[in-house]
């Protein structure tokens, strides 16, 4: 628990003993009982970045769900899955503090413990998201589907040309920027660009949304280990997707207008 805050003892719901008897008195009545689960989600919220993610996370699934109007159903069935994350999350915090509680130093069976619990909301969060993409893939597919139609295919030359653009861009700015070599480190980061420009190049090619995710996927992928490898910052390698994406799109909607 990090980043966990030790709870104030005196003052909180249900207590109202507190300050005068010394003891803090357990709630009796529903209301405290309601004020004391909602500060249990405060605490999580204040203390978890996770759970904040989570919060964020179902803020945008119902963005989503209200400007794509999905069925009551499959609104049920969101609704559920997110339920389940942010309890999941709630039950590995409860256990965390429980941990901390007994076992405050290092020991095997506290470590078992939190991985579990940690494990406990990965699985929600697959859920969730396997449920998010099997509902809303419905209805974001085939607009995503318009916009790769948009721009259009690449020809054999648009490829060859986005990809040595990339390529040249990104000397350019390491140039300027004056750090990293042409194969290794500075802004932005070459790799990034090169796989986004071929996840880009592969979408437009296939038209096919899955392929198209599965390729940036990979892209991201590639990206990832070059920042656990230590060789950019997460700006230089947002830098070079963003870069390899942009470039790739450029040159084909120039090819398109001048073919
Ligand atoms: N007392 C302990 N004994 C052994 N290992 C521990 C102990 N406390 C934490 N760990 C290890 O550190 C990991 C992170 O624990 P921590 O309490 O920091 O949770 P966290 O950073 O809030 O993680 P989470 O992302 O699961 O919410 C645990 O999953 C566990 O492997």
């Amino acid at each position: 628990m990090s980043d966990a805050e030790m709870p104030d003892s005196g003052a909180g719901c249900g207590n109202p003993g507190a300050g005068r008897a010394g003891a803090p008195e357990k709630p009796t009545r529903f209301i405290d009982s309601v004020n004391c689960a909602i500060e249990g989600i405060l605490y999580a919220s204040r203390t978890q970045r996770h759970m904040r993610r989570h919060f964020l996370a179902a803020l945008v699934l119902l963005v989503a769900v209200l400007f794509l109007r999905v069925s009551a159903l499959e609104f049920t069935l969101l609704a559920i899955s997110v339920a389940f994350v942010l309890f999941a999350e709630l039950m590995n915090t409860s256990i965390e503090v429980v941990v901390d509680l007994v076992s405050p130093d290092y020991h095997p069976l506290a470590k078992i413990a939190k991985d579990v619990a940690a494990g406990g909301v990965l699985v929600a969060a697959i859920g969730a998201a396997v449920m998010g993409y099997l509902i809303l893939s419905q209805y974001i597919f085939p607009v995503y589907k318009e916009l790769l139609d948009m721009i259009g295919s690449p020809t054999e030359m648009g490829t060859v040309v986005a990809l040595l653009m990339v390529v040249i861009v990104v000397v350019i700015l390491k140039s300027i920027s004056g750090k990293g070599t042409p194969l290794e480190g500075g802004l932005p980061s070459g790799h990034a660009a090169v796989a986004f420009s071929i996840a880009t190049i592969v979408s437009l090619t296939t038209r096919d949304p899955l392929i198209s995710i599965l390729t940036i996927c990979l892209a991201v992928m590639v990206s990832h280990s070059r920042l656990l490898l230590r060789i950019h910052s997460p700006r230089e390698v947002v830098l070079g997707a963003l870069t390899g994406t942009a470039i790739t799109i450029a040159v084909m909607l120039l090819f398109r207008l001048l073919n």
